[in-house]
């Protein structure tokens, strides 16, 4: 059931395979195993395609040819097929010669997880770089397994009973049909992401921005939405979000606060899309802070704490500062439990993106914690700085103002790096000038 552009066909019913074998990653014990095909079953939902048994074997080693035993997939054919399924989806990555195999052997089409994850990524991809960047993804995770699709494609066309070797010529016509579509693509990308960079330039040192990455579906686009009053897409989903998205979260800082929504992150995502997606996920390497989502009522959430480090590390940006939003307390009601969760884990919230006052509480902690990174300057001005009054008024955070016969005292709070082109220096008093004293005493 996959269409000439290899894509999925909603219509198809699928079954899905799996393995417990200690020497497989992910799947090494039935608990593994488990929670992976419980969060394949939800990316199938995403994808809109319905779901029917699941078949699972307990193995000593991989079969390299097919995975499971040649016997074994027979069986599972023959019963999917009885359950009317078209598809047989296994959850864990293919490579070319295992889909043909699997297929020759059963009939039916085969895909596996990476290509269910990329089908999902291509549906919700907005903006022009998100598309441009997954289709080359989709492309570069195709080309070495033509030849495994191939055999199904030209039974589509129509094809049965061509000869080998027209299957081979038309296999390598594929194949180079698709290398041109990924080198154009390539091209395409560069001349966006030119205009990214420029617009990126605009932003730089005029705002700070803390990201909000974790895993999929724990509510990073909620907590975006209620702490900066918008409206982005949130869903019960699995990649509901595919595109940065950024949002004032408070105008009155200076500089301002910007909040920037990103992809989710899965377990066992492909290398192919990692890559691919370091594009979407550069606002999280440039932003100032990271704001981990977790979804705390999630019994797997500290495989999702686990996973989303790695890929932080993977982007390498696992020393940058780092806040936890433990969130959806409403789910999960065990006061104890969490005390210890929010003990265990420092610098971290526990919330409901549905309680008015847990986002009022953590709107306030995130504007806190840039604002104590920020440097305090006393500063007095004399009235005929008239320029310099306007900057500091429009510039930086003034926490107190008093007035003088020559001038005005601002303590002020800013970042180092906005302050220093203002070129106010001169108006920095010391910290031992008794102008400090009586006016703070005052
Ligand atoms: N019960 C409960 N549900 C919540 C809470 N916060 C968010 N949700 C729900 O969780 C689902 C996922 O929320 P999103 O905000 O779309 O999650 P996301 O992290 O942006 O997901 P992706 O974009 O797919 O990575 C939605 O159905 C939300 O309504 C909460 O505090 N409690
Ligand atoms: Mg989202």
């Amino acid at each position: 059931m996959l269409d000439n552009e290899f894509h999925i066909s909603k219509d198809a019913r699928a079954s899905l395979v799996s393995l417990v074998c200690p020497k497989f990653a992910e799947h090494s014990t039935e608990k593994d195993t488990m929670r992976s095909l419980m969060e394949l079953r939800e990316l199938l939902n995403t994808l809109g395609i319905e779901n029917g048994e699941q078949y699972v074997q307990n193995r000593k080693s991989v079969d390299p040819a097919t995975i499971l035993g040649s016997g074994k997939i027979k069986e599972i054919a023959d019963q999917a097929k009885e359950e009317g399924s078209s598809l047989l989806v296994f959850d864990c990555e293919l490579t070319s010669s295992q889909i043909r195999n699997i297929k020759n052997l059963t009939g039916l089409s085969v895909v596996d997880r990476c290509h269910v994850i990329l089908e999902i990524f291509s549906q919700h991809a907005r903006t022009k770089e998100a598309k441009i960047q997954i289709e080359i993804s989709r492309l570069q995770y195709l080309l070495p397994r033509l030849s495994g699709f191939w055999t199904h494609l030209s039974r589509q066309k129509g094809g049965i009973g061509v000869r080998g070797g027209e299957g081979e010529q038309q296999i390598e016509l594929d194949r180079r049909i698709v290398r041109e579509r990924i080198e154009f693509f390539k091209k395409e990308l560069d001349e966006v992401r030119k205009s990214r960079e420029q617009q990126k330039k605009k932003r730089q040192n005029k705002a700070v921005t803390a990201a909000l990455v974790g895993y999929t579906n724990a509510g990073k686009s909620s907590v975006m939405n209620r702490l900066c009053g918008v409206e982005v897409l949130e869903e019960n989903k699995l990649f509901a979000t595919l595109d940065s998205t950024y949002r004032m979260l408070n105008p009155d800082t200076k500089p301002p606060m910007i909040l920037i929504d990103t992809v989710g992150f899965i377990s066992n995502l492909p290398n192919t899309l990692i890559d691919g997606f370091k594009t979407t996920l550069e606002s999280a390497i440039e932003a100032d802070l990271l704001i981990i989502v977790c979804d705390i009522s999630d019994p797997n959430y500290k495989k999702h704490l686990e996973v989303t480090q790695q890929v932080l590390s993977e982007l390498g940006v696992e020393n940058k500062e780092q806040m936890i939003v433990f969130n959806k307390k409403d789910l999960h009601p065990d006061p104890l439990g969490q005390k210890i969760i929010l003990r265990t884990n420092p610098d971290s919230f526990l919330v409901s993106t549905y309680n008015e006052e847990d986002m009022v509480n953590l709107k306030a902690s995130i504007i806190n914690h840039f604002l104590d990174k920020q440097e305090h300057y006393d500063l007095f001005v004399p009235y005929e700085a008239g320029e310099a009054h306007s900057k500091v008024v429009s510039k930086t955070n003034v926490l107190a103002t008093h007035t003088h016969e020559r001038g005005i005292f601002y303590r002020v709070r800013v970042p180092k790096f906005i302050f220093n082109p203002l070129d106010l220096n001169k108006y920095i008093l010391a910290p031992e000038d008794p102008l400090i004293e009586e006016f703070i005493n005052e």
